[in-house]
């Protein structure tokens, strides 16, 4: 099956720092893979490089098997590929609706939409229908999401970002904020979007979360894959071991 993002040998040098030495990575339609690596092995750096943040010093990105130039994140957007990062990027003074058309509102029809009128209605109706779809309960639509729980808003701006993706989602620490309802709340939603053929990348730290959401597993370390691994494999010392480097399993092969 041809993996629908890929990158081959990345090479990313911020100065004189290396971030990324030849990283290579990929993941298929219809699962989590989750990217680990130790502080500073260069999970952020290959993120920013696939989703259009930061250019490769050189190396090839593919989608569906065909190379492509992500130069900014529009182009990223336009591919498919949408990004949930940690810091909750959410407006907090507007509604969940608002929220889930941010930058992206659908206009009332004719002189109005012309003159920048919004179809509230629209989007609101849009929204909770997206909300349903995705199991995201919120006890209300029509409140700041300032004013939700840190779950919920995540959940907004998970859902914001995979209504939007047509092919990738990345999730930097999606649930690194939340308490432990809360996190498999995010995680369900995670669970839906991959079982509706999305794929899925996840960005943790949190490895009892990654052996339980992801399919597969990719281990960066020092700025390249060292270990790939099924999650129905693989144990917590695995993942350890690669990441620290006792095990070298890409290495080696
Ligand atoms: N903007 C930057 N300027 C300079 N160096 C950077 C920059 N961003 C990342 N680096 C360096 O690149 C290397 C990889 O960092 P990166 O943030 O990609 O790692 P990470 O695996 O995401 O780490 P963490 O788990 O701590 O977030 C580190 O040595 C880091 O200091």
């Amino acid at each position: 099956m041809t993996p629908v993002l890929q990158a081959q040998n990345i090479v990313k040098h911020y100065g004189s720092v290396e971030a990324l030495r030849g990283a290579s990575f990929e993941v298929a339609a219809g699962e989590v893979v989750a990217l680990i690596g130790d502080n500073g092995a260069g999970k952020s750096t290959l993120v920013k490089c696939l989703s259009g943040v930061e250019i490769p010093d050189s190396g090839t990105v593919l989608i569906d098997g065909n190379p492509v130039t992500l130069d900014s994140p529009v182009t990223a957007r336009r591919l498919g590929i949408e990004t949930v990062y940690q810091d909750l990027a959410v407006a907090p003074e507007l509604d969940p609706a608002a929220n889930l058309f941010l930058g992206r509102e659908i206009k009332r029809k004719g002189l109005l939409g012309k003159l920048g009128v919004l179809d509230k209605p629209e989007m609101r109706r849009q929204a909770a229908e997206e909300f349903s779809r995705l199991g995201v309960t919120l006890q209300s639509i029509d409140v700041p999401i300032g004013s939700l729980s840190g779950g919920q808003r995540q959940s907004v701006a998970v859902a914001r970002s995979v209504v939007w993706a047509s092919k990738v989602v990345f999730m930097d620490e999606p649930t690194a904020a939340l308490g432990v309802v809360q996190r498999e709340k995010v995680l369900d939603v995670i669970r839906r979007v991959r079982d509706e053929g999305m794929a899925v990348v996840l960005i943790s730290h949190n490895m009892p979360e990654v052996l339980s959401v992801s399919d597969r597993v990719e281990v960066l370390r020092l700025g390249r894959r060292v270990a790939r691994f099924s999650a129905a494999g693989a144990t917590l010392e695995d993942l350890v071991g690669a990441m620290t480097g006792a095990l070298t399993q890409e290495d080696a092969a």
